[in-house]
């Protein structure tokens, strides 16, 4: 069988080193949480070998590239329906799957930010993720508030799901190498699933204070609190970036009472 070429423009770096892939495969933890498990961009299915392998879930690819889904469709004929050659970003996820499932993957770096705000739109459906990024989006996820890495996506996702760094991988363990760090991470979601605020709200305090992120929250949400009314209130002094998840969750719900 003749290897995928690896296209620049798909996020191409194929992992070479069969230990790490165990690795991710393994940080899986299935228990009774779901039986189905969503890897995305399987390329020539170094993690795909190990996920076969597993009895506890069944697994499902997806990958846009036409050269890597035929390479699969030799290689795993028994797949059929569960070998999908689209793109992730436009999956219906409701089509495929009827219960809660997770999703795995070394992830196209160009797509990293997309594919984290497809799994929190879809967060009543995944409810675990086991990855692959760069590293440096890896820290971002589980940066804390006061750190520079903290930002919209560490907010979100640490407001639906438990975020762990699991361990750093170097370049050269991929075919091509790529030019930075990369880094496995895993979300597990809390298991209850809605914030206790006006999640509306809450999404558009977070967006709209790290939009204007110099800002200290009263200037960046100006167009969302009724300020007379929240005059004294002195979390609204601060910069978004001060601002733990519980305090997001504590400002929304202020703001509602204030209005
Ligand atoms: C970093 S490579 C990983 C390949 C393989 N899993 C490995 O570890 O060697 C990323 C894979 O994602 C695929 N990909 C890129 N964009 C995609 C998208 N929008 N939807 C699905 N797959 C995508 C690429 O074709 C490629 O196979």
């Amino acid at each position: 069988m003749s290897l995928v070429r690896a296209k620049k423009h798909l996020g191409q770096h194929f992992l070479t080193d069969k230990n790490i892939a165990l690795k991710i495969v393994e940080s899986l933890r299935p228990n009774e949480k779901y039986t189905q498990v969503l890897e995305v961009g399987p390329g020539m299915g170094i993690l795909s070998d190990f996920l076969l392998q597993k009895t506890e879930y069944q697994t499902y690819l997806i990958d846009i590239d036409t050269e890597s889904y035929e390479f699969l469709h030799k290689k795993y004929p028994q797949l059929q329906e569960r070998l999908i050659n689209a793109d992730f970003l436009e999956m219906n996820f409701s089509s495929v799957f009827d219960k809660p499932f997770a999703i795995i993957g070394n992830f196209p770096y160009n797509i990293s930010s997309q594919i984290l705000f497809k799994v929190l739109d879809n967060r009543q459906q995944v409810v675990e993720v086991v990855g692959m990024f760069q590293k440096e989006v890896a820290e971002r996820c589980n940066a804390k508030a006061g750190s520079k890495e903290y930002g919209i996506l560490s907010v979100f996702l640490q407001a639906y799901y438990k975020v762990e760094y699991l361990f750093t991988v170097k370049a050269g363990v991929f075919n091509p190498p790529p030019k930075v760090l990369s880094a496995v991470i895993r979300l597990t979601r809390n298991t209850t699933k809605q914030l206790n605020c006006d999640e509306k709200l809450f999404w558009q305090v977070v967006k709209a204070g790290f939009n204007q992120r110099r800002k200290t929250l009263r200037n960046a949400l100006s167009s969302l609190i009724n300020k007379e009314a929240m005059a004294a209130d002195t979390m609204l002094d601060l910069r978004a970036e001060r601002l733990t998840v519980a305090d997001f969750i504590e400002l929304t719900n202020r703001i509602t009472a204030n209005r």
